[in-house]
């Protein structure tokens, strides 16, 4: 069986009387790349907090390699990137990446990061004179110094243009296929499609959905009907739960899409260029937290 590196179990965690975590039962096993998917406050970075090591559980078990997260011996196997990072201004990014690894028994080797993570052309800037964006790359980079088995990214790509953003992506991936775990999270739905096997969606606390990224969309089994009408729809279609109209163009979101192509046709409606297809995994997850009673929407 595949070993699992982290492991919460009925996992609690209460800031006063704010329940940011609510039983919250995962298993990170050993080669995935799970994308952690949710709400503003949903838990997320407190998840990824307990699992660094960063913050206990108020109740349940939290597990780091089969023991305490708050072991160092343990801890030096991992990377983290949090959502904000402070990095020392004065040194070079070359310095910068130098005094990481002397933290880490078998750290990779400077010039493989910086190539990576497309920082190698910055090696002697200083960090204070380097744009945002490049910033949140070497704060990435960092994460994989010590050659870590596994690795959080909390929002790795905020900020980052599309370009970055890639070159990130593929830095990430390529650690993935030699073997590394990965644990990101994202509010950037593309983000989670393009990387992740399997998604994780919190809410409010709690695990609203765990599985690859076509099971959660299957899961709420919306489908987008789109046609081209110039008539009015006639009301009470089979599952709708969503109606956009630009012109004479029609876009329906339906739980039964079958159901409602026969409605349309029963009541003798005009149409033309019928299409149904899968909704985006953001169509499913608005669905999974709307129907968990989740109202923050992802920021864009
Ligand atoms: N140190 C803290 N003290 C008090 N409340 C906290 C603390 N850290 C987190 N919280 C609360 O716990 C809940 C979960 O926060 P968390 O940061 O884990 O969410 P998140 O999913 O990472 O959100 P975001 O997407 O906005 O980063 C929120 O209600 C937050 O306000």
């Amino acid at each position: 069986m595949t070993e699992t590196l982290a492991r919460a179990v009925e996992a609690t965690r209460r800031y006063g009387d704010v329940v940011a975590l609510d039983r919250v039962s995962i298993d990170i096993r050993a080669g995935e790349l799970v994308g952690l998917l949710g709400p503003n406050g949903a838990g997320k970075s407190t998840l990824i907090n307990l699992f660094a090591g960063l913050r206990r559980p108020t109740s349940g078990l939290v597990e780091l390699f089969g023991g305490s997260p708050r072991d160092p011996a343990r801890r030096v196997r991992i990377g983290t990137t949090p959502q904000e990072t402070g990095l020392p201004q004065a040194l070079r990014v070359g310095e910068c990446v130098d005094f990481v690894s002397a933290h880490y028994p078998s750290a990779v080797s400077k010039q493989a990061l910086l190539d990576r993570f497309g920082l190698a052309d910055l090696t002697r800037r200083q960090i204070g004179g380097l744009s945002g964006g490049q910033k949140r790359r070497l704060a990435v980079a960092l994460a994989f110094t010590g050659d870590p088995r596994l690795v959080f990214l909390d929002e790795p790509t905020t900020g980052l243009d599309v370009e970055a953003r890639r070159t990130l992506w593929d830095g990430v991936r390529r650690f993935h296929a030699e073997g590394g775990t990965v644990l990101l999270t994202s509010h950037y739905l593309e983000e989670i499609e393009a990387l992740a096997q399997r998604v994780v969606v919190i809410g409010g606390g709690r695990v609203l959905a765990d599985g690859s990224v076509d099971d959660v969309r299957g899961m709420v089994g919306v489908r987008r009907v789109s046609l081209t009408t110039p008539a009015p729809l006639p009301g009470g279609l089979p599952g709708v739960i969503g109606e956009q109209r630009e012109g004479d163009r029609v876009q329906l979101l339906t739980s039964d899409a079958d159901e409602l192509v026969r409605a349309l046709v029963l009541a003798s409606v005009p149409f033309s260029g019928l299409e149904v297809r899968q909704t985006s995994l953001e169509e499913a997850f608005l669905a999974i937290t709307s129907a968990a009673g989740v109202h923050d929407a992802p920021a864009a």
